[in-house]
């Protein structure tokens, strides 16, 4: 993909695309460490004193308890210790971009977008997210996105009808007016539009989509071509959410459909891997290989990007940023990971529902002990980091596969919408290598971190980029509920990697070295933290009661 580029004979040099900067401040906190790795050994000497001195078993209980907490707290300090040693900011020249590398030349980009429900995730909001992707400012013959349903609902395919026909007229309206926030509702909510033209077809459009979805059903009227009517005959009666073939549409393809300025929209493609009961889905992890195959035999572009459908894009100018990294790196670079930022949050974040430190501070850590973990949406990958280390090749079963080849015939085209249906079948996996060495990874319920972790074990670099206008932004669960379901599902999720052969301290320590193993410990060992919590929350009260003292008092020898 760099050669097109380098052929243009402007270096990069003369104009850089990005540089980096060690923060200086490391060996202050270097210094703090030592400190405070005394002051825990000292905490722990004293549990350990007070355990071997208990006068009562409730002393003993209160000891023991306290003893463990704070053994598992000094522990998770230390691995979060290898965030610190050495912070990197990369910073990046966007600018540059075109100077280096003409348009014609940019690589091309596959988008996923990944949705499992359509009454947890609105069909409006799926839409959102691709139009907002859609109008990326990049030549749309080399975008395209595919979003995957695993609700397998004709709802979500309506949506993105809509969204479609919308974009005719979004797309240009988003270009000659230079608009940053380009997914239409968040435009909408937060801009008294001066065009109240393009907010009503708008409006609109949201009024079908919600009408469909609160009706359960799509009236004829609705159904605007014999196209679109053939595609919703295949929900027929047998059609389940676990049970069905696969539906792959095309939504609207590059090159073919224009926009009312005659430009070309990107692709647009839909796609429902076939689900049956008997045989393992695998998650969203499944749903990002049937993905993956799906997209290498319809564009196989060299640089894909994974987002979550309540992740929209909030600056059209991000695959420029990415291509700073990826038009100037070794061969071992391979994925940019941007983080998430929240809708809606507080100023004081009184929930600390920002995850500041997983998502803006540790990154910058890890961006200087060869890159960040895979947040599992906001992050472009290189296409051949899923087919093993960077120098050792896997081969896919089948050509098509292979991320080298190149696509000639269109997306339309019926041999290429045959074998698309065929990758995503359901028992298309079987004795193959997808989901152990290559793809994204099975495993674990955080896919994401567990791919990310596989792939830097395998010798692949990331890097972290956090430009100052958000990239992306998403939404976080809003009610307790969802909430306590996310951090049970992360949780289970972090320690089914933890406590496998595949541990970071086990197995990652012998690839990626002590220092970037703790920092994949620090993840893997979290849901550890419960302990301590429990105990500080309970035992202090208790040992009150006991009139026994946690801690030693100021005038004790
Ligand atoms: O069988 C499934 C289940 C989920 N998803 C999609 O996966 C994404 C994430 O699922 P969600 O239920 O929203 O989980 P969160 O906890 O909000 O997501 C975080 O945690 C996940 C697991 O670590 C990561 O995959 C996500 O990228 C990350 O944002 C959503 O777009 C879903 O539509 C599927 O496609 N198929
Ligand atoms: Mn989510």
């Amino acid at each position: 993909m760099e050669q097109g580029c380098r052929k243009m004979g402007t270096s990069t040099r003369k104009f850089p695309l990005h540089s980096s900067k060690r923060l200086r401040r490391r060996f202050l906190n270097r210094a703090f460490a030592v400190v405070y790795f005394f002051a825990i050994v000292a905490l722990l000497y004293h549990h350990a004193e007070s355990l071997l001195y208990s006068p009562t078993y409730g002393a003993f209980f209160i000891s023991t308890s306290l003893l463990l907490s704070d053994i598992i707290l000094g522990f998770m300090w230390l691995n979060s210790q290898a965030f610190r040693m050495n912070p990197i900011i990369e910073n990046i020249f966007p600018e540059n971009i075109e100077k280096v590398c003409d348009r014609k030349n940019f690589p091309a980009l596959d988008i996923f977008i990944c949705t499992a429900d359509p009454y947890k995730e609105p069909p409006m909001t799926v839409a959102n997210t691709a139009l907002s992707v859609m109008a990326y400012d990049y030549p749309a013959e080399k975008l395209s996105a595919y979003v995957s349903d695993d609700g397998g609902s004709e709802f979500t395919l309506f949506a993105l009808m809509e969204a479609a026909k919308f974009g005719n007229y979004w797309l240009p309206f988003c270009r000659e007016n230079k608009v940053m926030n380009r997914c239409p509702e968040a435009y909408f909510r937060s801009n008294s539009c001066s065009n109240s033209e393009i907010k009503t077809m708008y409006e609109s459009m949201k009024r079908r989509v919600e009408s469909v979805v609160e009706k359960g059903k799509i009236i004829d009227e609705y159904k605007t071509s014999e196209e679109e009517a053939e595609a919703f005959g295949k929900w027929n009666q047998g059609f389940t959410r676990q049970d069905h073939p696969t539906v792959i549409q095309v939504v609207s393809q590059a090159g073919n459909d224009t926009d009312i300025r005659g430009h070309s929209i990107p692709n647009l493609v839909y796609v429902s891997r076939e689900k049956c009961r008997t045989s393992e889905h695998h998650y969203k992890g499944g749903a990002l290989n049937a993905l993956l195959r799906v997209s290498a035999v319809m564009t196989n572009a060299p640089i894909i990007l994974t987002l979550d459908c309540d992740m929209i894009s909030n600056d059209p100018s991000t695959p420029h940023q990415m291509l700073c990294h990826f038009l100037d790196s070794s061969p071992k670079f391979g994925f940019v990971q941007f983080p998430q930022r929240f809708n809606g949050l507080n100023k004081a974040d009184i929930y600390a529902s920002e995850f500041r430190r997983m998502f803006y501070i540790n990154p910058v850590g890890m961006n200087g002990l060869s890159g960040p973990d895979y947040f599992g949406t906001g992050t472009f990958f290189r296409r051949r980091i899923f087919y093993g280390a960077p120098s050792s090749f896997i081969e896919p079963e089948i050509v098509e596969l292979n991320p080298d080849n190149f696509v000639e015939r269109s997306i339309k085209n019926q041999s290429i919408l045959e074998l698309a249906h065929h990758v995503a079948g359901c028992n298309y996996e079987n004795q193959t290598n997808w989901g152990s060495k290559i793809g994204f990874r099975y495993g674990s319920l955080v896919e994401d971190y567990y791919t990310g972790y596989r792939l830097h074990c395998e010798g692949w670099k990331s890097v972290y980029c956090n430009p100052e206008r958000a990239s992306f932004l998403c939404e976080m669960p809003i009610s307790l509920n969802d909430s306590l379901n996310q951090t049970k599902r992360w949780a289970l999720g972090l320690l089914e990697v933890s406590l496998s052969k595949h541990s970071p301290l086990v197995f990652g320590v012998r690839f990626l070295g002590p220092l970037k193993a703790h920092c994949y410990a620090y993840y893997a060992f979290g849901p550890l933290l419960s302990f301590p919590v429990a105990v500080y929350a309970c035992v202090p009260q208790i040992a009150l009661l006991n009139d026994f003292f946690v801690f030693p008092k100021v005038r004790n020898k």
